[in-house]
């Protein structure tokens, strides 16, 4: 017998961050709204993402801003407290329970379907077989990703960690073997060499965080190498091994890979940091159309392509734009909106930077690399730039040079740089790279975002001494390119 239909304004597939915000966007439009979630509502960043990799990092961070200071680092000659740092990241997480998340749906007037959720047609969605969820305008994908593990003999075998290990981990492995040169290596490259392991970096190009500007990657490269981690780029693992019996999670014996070139490695545990998967392979999408384990492609709107009627959307990591919790919380407000303005009968506002436009995603998403220093960027690469035949020139400069900067450490080492566009005399782009510049990024987000002309920005006065006074020392750069070009 089938269930009887249970209908809502808006079905969410996934509480994950996108979608506890696309729920919360819906309600707030006045829309009935539900999320169906078959583990913890929070999804991947609170969990095993986000919030317990930065609770990881941050302990490590203070400690090297301590002894970077002349008369600070007196005062802190211990190392860190592994089990207290440990126990910060558990805290961060709420020991894995997702009650107060389960309040605060139930406050925004959300209901919460506990299981495993599967379209079931259009405007359907199937939870464990048992319970029919219909909706009368929508349903919103966003069952996120997964790691992406590549094919490589031995590697099941192995249990390796993924970043769910890397980031929910109660012990330190002694040797610590990370696959991958992307954000999640050096992130869990940094964090556990700083709680004691001894860390070999396995990077199969050559270098790290090939996304970023290549000063990045090195920049990082660098300071890793510094405390300790062994790099070793260019470097293929061919099989693995694990000796010893593994029963359940309990990896017995060290695992011995095997690398491209005949040298071999052995370690106690080894995260592969390679990427990440749709989290699409069984959620119904032959029923619509779609080809399970694809990822989402949408328009702007987060509507998914290729499925008539415009009620079917897909934001967050599982449309692949931009895998980052902002941008996925981002989506959530834009298609939250667009599906508000469609039950209403209203226009789609979508053009560049319309209220139903996700355009930031594809003008290049801010993004923080927690690592020491840290690397954070927003907007185009110099190479991004110049593949898009943008007339640019690159500006840089030594953060070292400025004064907030020399005040903030001794010996503070980073780069800034940020791209001018020569035909519109504004920025496309911006990096920075030292301790603490985190916090400097959002001011060149609104630069780029707001496309606010260099001689409108040199009104924009950073305070004396800050490291954003950075900014003067660029834009007298970019006014030099722009009065040459
Ligand atoms: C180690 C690590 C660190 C990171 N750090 C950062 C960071 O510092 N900053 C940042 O911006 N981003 C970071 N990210 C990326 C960030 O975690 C993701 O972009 C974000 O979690 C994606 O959110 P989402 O809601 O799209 O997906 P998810 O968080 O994966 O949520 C999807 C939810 O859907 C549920 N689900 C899936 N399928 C079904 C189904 N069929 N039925 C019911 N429920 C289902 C899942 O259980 C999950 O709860 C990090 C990622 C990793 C791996
Ligand atoms: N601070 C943050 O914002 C943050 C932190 C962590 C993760 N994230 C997001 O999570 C996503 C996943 O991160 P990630 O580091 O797993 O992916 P990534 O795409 O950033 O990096 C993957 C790395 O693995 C390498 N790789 C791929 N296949 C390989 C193979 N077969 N063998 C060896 N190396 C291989 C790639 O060359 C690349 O260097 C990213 O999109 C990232 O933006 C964000």
């Amino acid at each position: 017998m089938s269930p009887q239909p249970e209908q809502y304004d808006v079905v969410v597939l996934g509480a994950g961050s996108t979608g506890e915000n696309l729920a919360d966007r819906a309600r707030a439009a006045g829309l009935s709204t539900v999320v169906v979630e078959s583990q913890l509502a929070g999804g991947e960043c609170s969990y095993w993402a986000c919030m317990p990799s930065k609770a990881l990092l941050r302990p490590p961070s203070a400690l090297a801003h301590a002894h970077a200071l002349a008369g600070a680092k007196q005062a802190v000659s211990g190392s860190l407290d592994v089990a207290a740092v440990l126990a910060r990241r558990d805290e961060f997480t709420s020991h894995w329970h997702d009650d107060s998340q389960v309040d605060w749906l139930r406050d925004s007037g959300i209901d919460l379907v506990r299981g495993h959720g599967r379209l079931a047609g259009e405007r359907a969605v199937l939870v464990d077989g048992e319970r029919l969820l219909t909706a009368r305008h929508a349903v919103a994908v966003c069952t996120g990703s997964r790691p992406h593990l590549p094919d490589v003999p031995g590697l099941a075998e192995a249990h390796p960690w993924t970043s769910r290990d890397a980031t929910s981990s109660a012990r330190v492995p002694s040797r610590f073997a990370v696959v991958g040169g992307g954000v999640v290596a050096v992130e869990m490259a940094t964090a556990w060499r700083s709680l004691g392991s001894e860390v070999t970096l396995l990077v199969r190009g050559p270098g790290l965080l090939p996304r970023m500007e290549p000063f990045a990657g090195e920049l990082v490269a660098e300071a890793l190498t510094e405390a300790g981690v062994d790099i070793r780029f260019d470097t293929e693992v061919t099989e693995l091994h694990r000796s010893g019996p593994i029963v359940e999670l309990h990896r017995s014996g060290p695992v011995t890979l095997a690398l491209g070139g005949g040298d071999r490695l052995e370690a106690d545990e080894v995260l592969y940091a390679t990427g990440r998967a749709p989290r699409t392979d069984d959620i119904g999408l032959e029923s619509v159309g779609l080809s399970p384990g694809s990822w989402l492609e949408v328009d702007d709107s987060c509507t998914v392509r290729g499925v008539a009627g415009g009620w079917l959307y897909a934001a967050g990591d599982v449309n692949h734009r931009a895998l980052m919790t902002h941008q996925g919380k981002y989506q959530a407000r834009i298609a939250g909106a667009a599906i508000g303005a469609r039950a209403r009968g209203e226009q789609l506002d979508t053009q560049r930077w319309g209220a139903h436009s996700a355009s930031a995603d594809t003008a290049g998403p801010p993004q923080v690399v927690f690592t020491e220093p840290e690397a954070a960027s927003v907007g185009m690469t110099l190479r991004q730039a110049e593949r898009a035949g943008l007339r640019v020139r690159a500006v840089d400069h030594d953060l070292g040079k400025v004064a907030g900067a020399s005040l903030y450490a001794d010996g503070y080492r980073g780069q800034a740089r940020v791209l001018v566009d020569l035909d519109r005399g504004l920025l496309v782009g911006a990096t920075f790279v030292g301790p603490s510049v985190a916090e400097l990024l959002h001011s060149a987000t609104v630069a780029v975002v707001g496309e606010v002309p260099v001689d409108r920005l040199w009104h924009a006065v950073p305070s004396y001494p800050t490291i954003s006074e950075v900014w003067l020392r660029l834009l007298e750069g970019c006014r030099d390119a722009t009065a040459a070009r």
